[in-house]
């Protein structure tokens, strides 16, 4: 059986923390797009760690993806499924995708498992800003996308990421973990519960 491992929203909050300057210095991000659900409280989180004083907050854009199912017998621990579903998209016909175009563009997620998700989400953004640039007569503007996740798996991954991303250091992950499966606190029906699950691991 596959080890589990509860993580509480104390260290969620912690993980953000610690990560939020690396993103601020090198990342300048002037959005977030947070990859729901498992990706929504992190970025809310870190969107009050990459406020500059001053400055309104960075808005975050929601997407929605979808690969994992329950297909096993334990409720906790889903299977990754055959493709990433679109629960919810950017849409290219308004002013939201244009809104990307020269933006440096944080993508939150909570987990990199075997990285098809991450794959999708920015394979298929770069191709509808590129598609928006050409519409809005910007020509060959981009954007900058960079990623960060609480947790990384160190597996073989089925998913891959531009070079240039992984070159120029794009992608941050707070914690680097083994092939074990995370409960998240959002996922927790009985949260005493879990929290005593995870307190139980650090004694
Ligand atoms: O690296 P991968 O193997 O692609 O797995 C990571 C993805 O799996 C989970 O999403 P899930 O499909 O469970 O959707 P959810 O966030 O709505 O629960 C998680 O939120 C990531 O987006
Ligand atoms: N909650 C949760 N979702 C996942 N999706 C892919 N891997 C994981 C994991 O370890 N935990």
């Amino acid at each position: 059986m596959v080890e589990k491992v509860y993580v509480t929203y104390n260290q969620v909050h912690k993980l953000c923390q610690a990560s939020a300057d690396h993103m601020l210095n090198e990342f300048k991000p002037n959005l977030m797009i947070a990859i729901g659900g498992g990706g929504y409280v992190p970025a809310r989180i870190l969107r009050s760690f990459l406020r500059k004083p001053g400055s309104p907050n960075i808005p975050i854009q929601a997407i929605g993806l979808s690969l994992y199912e329950q297909l096993g017998t334990d409720p906790q621990v889903e299977q990754p499924g055959k493709k990433v579903t679109r629960t919810q998209w950017l849409d290219l016909s308004s002013l939201e995708m244009a809104n990307l175009i020269g933006k440096n563009v944080l993508i939150v997620d909570e987990v990199d498992d075997t990285r098809t998700t991450l794959e999708y989400a920015v394979k298929e953004l770069e191709k509808d800003v590129a598609t928006a640039a050409k519409q809005a007569g910007r020509g060959d503007e981009r954007a900058t996308f960079s990623i960060f996740v609480l947790h990384n798996k160190d597996k073989e991954k089925k998913g891959h990421l531009p070079e240039d991303m992984m070159n120029e250091g794009r992608y941050l992950a707070a914690r680097t973990v083994g092939d074990v499966w995370i409960n998240y606190p959002w996922e927790a029906t009985d949260i005493e519960e879990h929290d005593k699950m995870a307190e139980k691991q650090t004694t």
